[in-house]
């Protein structure tokens, strides 16, 4: 199990921040080759970038570098350097088909993973094939871009967005393979991205992307269990290791039955709840 709670967006020509996200509490950091760096700076970033993962120091961060989209000037040349450079993977923006996801993942090691972006209509409605790639270690949710070419509006509860969100998590979940939702907006905002990553949460997703660094703490939060969660998921494999004991394949624990599949997902609670604490954060 990977913790992809908290994925961190660092603009590749802002050099200061990415030395400040080998110390932050992210469990992925995400060097940004794509929107957040200007034409002109693209090929100073691309350097910066592949300078600073050979330097290494991300410790248990997963450093991945989202390149420009397949068909801009930079692509080609993003992949090559990502491909050398030591990083984890590559995320894939504005995917939309599985060829061009494989065409990515055949310049990378087999150790590297792709992460598509699903942020435009057509990918929204190719991520069922696109999560079965062979190489895909998720789906990420560009919820700007996607907005955007809906022509939908903002709302605080994402009502436009809701299917694409709720289809994202089906087609990646179908393909084994991680849920990552979009950015929240307004970095200022910690009561607005609490709402929003809980009903991420609620909706399936493993973790969230995000734009600065104070949005690290909630989305930690909102994406690892609580202790009650914990608690429960404790009690469920006593209660129902205990009635195994007594013959019985079904225990009820605080009033709620608890069988073999619950048991599954309880154990797998507390292996992310063990990770946590191991990593501090
Ligand atoms: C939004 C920002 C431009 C704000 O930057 P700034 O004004 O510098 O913020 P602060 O002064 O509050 O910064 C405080 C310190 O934190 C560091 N910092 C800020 N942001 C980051 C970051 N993302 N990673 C690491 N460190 C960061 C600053 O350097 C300050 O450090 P210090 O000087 O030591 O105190 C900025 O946060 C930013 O650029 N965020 C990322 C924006 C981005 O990457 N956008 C593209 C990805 S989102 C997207 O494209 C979504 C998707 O495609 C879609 O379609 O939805
Ligand atoms: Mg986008």
């Amino acid at each position: 199990m990977q913790l992809l709670r908290s994925m961190l967006y660092v603009p590749g020509s802002r050099v200061s921040a990415i030395e400040k996200a080998r110390e932050l509490p992210a469990d992925a950091v995400i060097l940004d080759l794509e929107d957040a760096v200007i034409p002109d700076q693209k090929p100073g970033a691309r350097k910066a970038v592949a300078d600073v993962l050979s330097a290494g120091g991300f410790g248990p961060r997963a450093a991945l570098v989202r390149v420009n989209a397949g068909g801009t000037p930079w692509h080609h040349e993003d992949v090559s350097m990502v491909a050398v450079s030591g990083a984890a993977g590559v995320v894939l923006p504005k995917a939309e088909d599985p060829s061009q996801v494989e065409a990515v993942a055949a310049r990378l090691d087999d150790e590297m993973s792709v992460w598509a972006m699903i942020e435009t209509p057509r990918g929204v409605l190719a991520a069922e094939r696109i999560a079965s790639t062979s190489g895909v270690a998720g789906l990420i949710a560009g919820t700007n871009d996607l907005r955007l070419d809906l022509q939908a509006k903002v709302s605080p509860d994402r009502a436009a967005l809701t299917h694409a969100l709720q289809m994202i998590v089906l087609a990646a979940r179908a393909a084994g393979v991680a849920a990552i939702d979009g950015v929240f907006n307004a970095p200022k905002d910690a009561e607005g991205l609490r709402r929003e990553c809980l009903q991420g949460r609620l909706f399936g997703f493993d973790g969230k992307t995000l734009i600065h660094p104070e949005q690290l703490g909630i989305a930690n939060d909102v994406f690892g269990p609580t202790p009650d969660e914990v608690s429960f998921a404790a009690r469920q494999i006593e209660g129902f290791t205990s009635a195994q004991a007594n013959g019985q394949g079904v225990a009820v624990v605080d009033g709620v039955i608890v069988e073999e599949l619950h048991v599954r997902s309880a154990r797998q609670l507390i292996v992310k709840a063990d990770l946590i604490r191991d990593r501090g954060w």
